[in-house]
């Protein structure tokens, strides 16, 4: 597709769509427990949309009346052995936290997806869910998809995740949920990681003991219905936070921004590198809160350490503001970018340096140059919604020519309405 360029700033108020990973652990939660779990403001992106079906093919009721899900909770026990296989689509997380309730149960089932979903490591989970007792068996010694799960009886495990996964540590979660009464699993992460699951297991009734970065899960446990409110995704907000500072002249107020503090690394580097942000109400119980963002005058800084899964998904439009900052940007202890829908290290660095960017992907990150103007370019997403909303973001520097997006189509994982919400923040100005 065409992308729009040659912005005159971004205007205007917007509600951010639902955080794409509580929205599928909602349904999750929501499937495991006993009753009816009903979810306000889930996202209906592609991905969540993958692990709805997949609960659906195992027996789950799930209504939609296009305002509330309503998920008819059957526990562990009412998931039956779904008739096909269940295609995970592009979601690393629908696959990886699936797998772990695959893991307890008393059947064999198949998980698949596309083109980037084949080509992502399951060892990580596949690993350990066999300490645990499941039969899994991938593709290649890294566990590609497709995967087939044989569940089986678990016992607990005492785990050192060797990467610093979200991913990982709610799929043990799920199977540890699935061990006897009586038996504690230890899971140790290697950095603080989004704490979702942990969040919702207590909401839905569960037990979880976490002390700094360990995590005890005891086995036999029984969890109850309850509803859940979704609050915006701090990684879709992200966009209109960096467009909102890079385009001059902007200004946008973002509403129920998510803000549970493993996930606002991004809020702390921009502040950093100078950005005028107000917050203009909070809400401590719902973590959300809302936020204006102006153009302002940024520094480069560099990116590293703890504050990595604090901003895992931001680091290409983190990429994209720091070519536009004064300065050099750092960004370092990032190599698991190397894993997602795309390697996002040479991706991110090869789609901006088409554009005219001076930046040079690392190992474990890259090293990015700033103000530096941007020229049209065709980018292709290779399948990666982060990357497509990224030049999306990037063309509207563009002052002359074509920006082409191909596959811009992957933007429907995480944000369906980018485009929509795009053309209303343009059109203001
Ligand atoms: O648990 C989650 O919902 C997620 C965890 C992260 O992945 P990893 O666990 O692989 O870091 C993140 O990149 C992904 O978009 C969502
Ligand atoms: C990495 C991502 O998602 P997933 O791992 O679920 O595919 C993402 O949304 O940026």
């Amino acid at each position: 597709m065409k992308l729009k360029i040659d912005s005159r700033g971004l205007r205007g108020e917007l509600k951010v769509p639902g955080d794409k990973s509580i929205s599928h652990r909602s349904i999750m939660f929501g499937a495991i427990a006993h009753g009816t779990t009903n979810v306000r403001d889930i996202l209906r992106g592609e991905d969540v949309i993958s692990t709805m079906n997949a609960f659906r093919a195992m027996g789950v009721e799930i209504e939609d009346d296009g305002e509330l899900i309503k998920i008819h909770g059957t526990g562990f026990e009412g998931l039956k052995q779904p008739k096909q296989k269940l295609d995970m689509g592009n979601s690393g997380t629908s696959t990886r936290l699936i797998s772990g309730i695959l893991a307890g149960l008393p059947f064999e089932s198949t998980l698949f997806g596309d083109d980037s979903l084949s080509k992502r490591p399951m060892d990580r989970i596949a690993q350990p869910l066999r300490m645990m007792g499941a039969n899994i068996t991938g593709q290649t010694s890294r566990d590609l998809p497709p995967l087939v799960i044989k569940g089986g009886k678990l016992s607990a495990i005492d785990y050192q995740l060797p990467v610093a996964s979200a991913q990982v540590k709610s799929s043990l979660i799920f199977a540890a949920l699935q061990t006897p009464k009586g038996e504690v699993s230890k899971i140790v992460e290697k950095e603080k990681t989004r704490s979702h699951t942990e969040e919702m297991l207590i909401q839905f009734g569960g037990e979880i003991a976490v002390s700094g970065q360990t995590i005890l899960v005891p086995g036999g446990q029984f969890l109850i219905a309850c509803d859940v409110t979704v609050p915006g995704d701090i990684s879709s907000a992200a966009f209109w936070l960096v467009a909102a500072l890079i385009v001059p002249n902007s200004e946008i107020v973002l509403k129920n921004v998510g803000i549970n503090e493993t996930r606002t690394g991004i809020l702390d580097v921009i502040s950093a590198m100078g950005a005028e942000l107000e917050f203009l109400e909070q809400d401590d119980v719902a973590k959300s809160a809302t936020i204006r963002v102006r153009t302002s005058q940024l520094k480069g800084c560099e990116i590293s350490g703890r504050l990595i899964p604090r901003l895992i998904d931001e680091l290409p439009i983190i990429a994209l503001l720091a070519t536009q900052a004064q300065g050099q940007t750092v960004i370092r202890d990032a190599e698991e970018l190397k894993v997602k829908e795309t390697d996002r290290i040479a991706v991110v660095a090869d789609s901006l340096s088409a554009m005219g960017a001076d930046i040079q992907p690392t190992a474990d990150g890259m090293v990015i140059q700033g103000e530096t103007p941007l020229h049209a370019a065709t980018v292709n997403t290779l399948g990666d919604h982060r990357i497509g909303m990224m030049a999306a973001i990037a063309s509207l520097l563009v002052s002359s020519g074509e920006m082409i997006l191909e596959r811009a189509e992957a933007i429907n994982t995480s944000y369906p309405s980018f485009f929509d919400d795009l053309e209303r923040l343009d059109g203001n100005s």
